[in-house]
């Protein structure tokens, strides 16, 4: 029976929900997103109380912030004590980076507060010792923290750029070594900003001249991409009002970055082609495509997990898309029926994902060098198979949301080689002619997540 009277309970504090999130990323490898998402859902349903907005701030802060500078938080932390960081308990370590991010990088919170509440939480999650351990060490960090600097980058570069980057080592000097350490330095520096939020407008249902009017009128603060051909990309200033309003329920937009949009422009497709998108899950470009086509084309949209292809049918169908045909299907192993038959072919592979460090900074501490090593392989047989489907004269394009270039340059290369009845193809994109047939998008110059597109043409047997 329904008890009409139950009152809603208040909810957990921000500091205290920003530890359970914290936990499920850094013991059972969630996604940070993901997670908070999940809580700030939890939190906004009736039986609790809802998060105030000051809340939500802090937690959202709390969860990003002390993933971005994990480094700097752990290096205090092996200042600080003698027991080595390795060898501490997760749940210390995870307080202790709760403590130490209120306390180092946000000033409008008291220090008793960080402290204290830190240690409240300790109380409920850990034994008497982890507790006295986590007082003692975020104590030690006021007492001491004028005579805590790191070390000089003369003579320490690469430890030096590792705690003011917040990045692996391996990363850095990986990274240094393909793009050059002016570039790295922007690239990761912009990875530890907090992310824009980008929007796709759905023009199937309303143009995006209207939804840009409809943001304004909701003050979500609207402004164009100005890389995103036909107004579809728009960057928003305030997620709260657009999250508030009705646009996203009602399909008219949907929450996409930018880089992630231009695949699809570079595919250029027309009305009546017929595509595949092999690696289709959640299906973004997917629906990019039909929408530049104005649910026009025949779309061909494959993942390799049945619970993916149900979310690519959701999203289509709640952005009132139609010429989506989502399938189960593992893109390594060639479809015979359909060699051939596909006007163009859209491949955008699971990568190292080294691009979207600024959207998941949990990523940087769980890749190794080794790794990146699984990625080449997997995606050179995707190649392979992607080459099957493309008619003689079509057109194959290859994304990645990585900055690596075994994974991206390389892979282009290796499959010219290959595959000698393919060429790149020219395209124009951002004021640029692009006379090598791709383009890598640097965070540092269009301020989203990097990527790598690539446009390959099929030759006519004329060719
Ligand atoms: C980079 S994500 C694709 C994102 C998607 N294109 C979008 O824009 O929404 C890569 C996808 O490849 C899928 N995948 C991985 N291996 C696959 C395989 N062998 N066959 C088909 N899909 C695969 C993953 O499940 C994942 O959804």
């Amino acid at each position: 029976m329904i008890n009409w009277n139950t009152k809603p309970i208040a909810p957990p504090s921000a500091r205290r929900l920003a530890y359970d999130v914290l936990y499920d990323v850094f013991v059972k490898e969630a996604y940070a997103n993901l997670t908070l998402q999940k809580v700030m859902k939890k939190y906004s349903g009736k039986k609790y109380e809802p998060l105030s907005k000051p809340e939500k701030g802090l937690l959202t802060e709390l969860v990003y912030g002390v993933c971005r500078r994990y480094n700097h938080l752990t290096w205090i932390m092996g200042r600080l004590s003698t027991r080595p960081v390795r060898k501490m308990d997760s749940k210390v370590r995870i307080l202790l980076a709760i403590g130490l991010y209120q306390l180092v990088f946000l000033d409008r919170i008291p220090e008793s507060a960080a402290v204290n509440e830190t240690v409240e939480i300790a109380k409920k999650v850990t034994h008497l010792g982890n507790v006295k351990f986590i007082n003692a060490i975020l104590r030690s960090y006021l007492r001491k923290k004028i005579q805590l600097h790191f070390p000089q980058r003369k003579g320490h570069e690469l430890q030096y750029l590792s705690l003011t980057l917040n990045e692996p080592e391996w990363l850095i000097r990986r990274m240094s070594a393909q793009i050059g350490k002016a570039r790295t330095e922007a690239v990761l520096e912009e990875f530890n900003k907090a992310p824009a939020l980008d929007i796709h407008a759905n023009p199937i249902k309303l143009p995006a001249s209207k939804l840009f009017e409809k943001l304004k009128f909701h003050h979500a603060e609207p402004e164009l991409i100005p890389f995103i051909p036909d107004g579809n990309g728009i960057r928003v200033g305030n997620g709260d009002a657009f999250f508030r309003s009705p646009l996203l329920k009602n399909g008219e937009a949907y929450v996409q970055s930018a880089a992630s949009m231009i695949p699809a422009v570079v595919m250029n497709p027309s009305r009546g082609d017929k595509v595949l998108d092999m690696c289709a899950a959640p299906g973004s470009k997917s629906i990019n495509i039909a929408q530049l086509t104005g649910n026009w084309a025949s779309i061909d949209a494959w993942d390799l997990y049945e619970h993916k292809v149900n979310l690519i049918d959701h999203n289509a169908r709640t952005l009132g898309i139609r010429c989506i045909h989502a399938e189960q299907h593992d893109s390594t192993v060639i479809d015979e029926s359909r060699k051939g038959q596909y006007d163009k072919v859209l491949l955008d592979a699971p990568c190292s994902g080294l691009g979207v460090l600024g959207h998941k900074p949990e990523i940087r501490w769980r890749r190794t060098e080794d790794n990146l090593k699984e990625f080449p392989p997997l995606q050179q047989k995707l190649l392979d198979a992607a080459s099957v489907y493309v008619k003689p004269g079509g057109v194959l394009v290859y994304s990645t949301c990585t900055l690596n270039r075994e994974e991206n340059e390389d892979m282009i290369a290796w499959f010219l080689e290959k595959h000698k009845d393919f060429r790149r193809d020219t395209f124009d994109f951002a004021g640029r002619h692009l006379v090598e047939g791709m383009i890598t998008i640097w965070p540092d110059e269009f301020h989203t997540d990097g990527f790598f597109v690539a446009r390959l043409v099929r030759r006519n047997n004329d060719d």
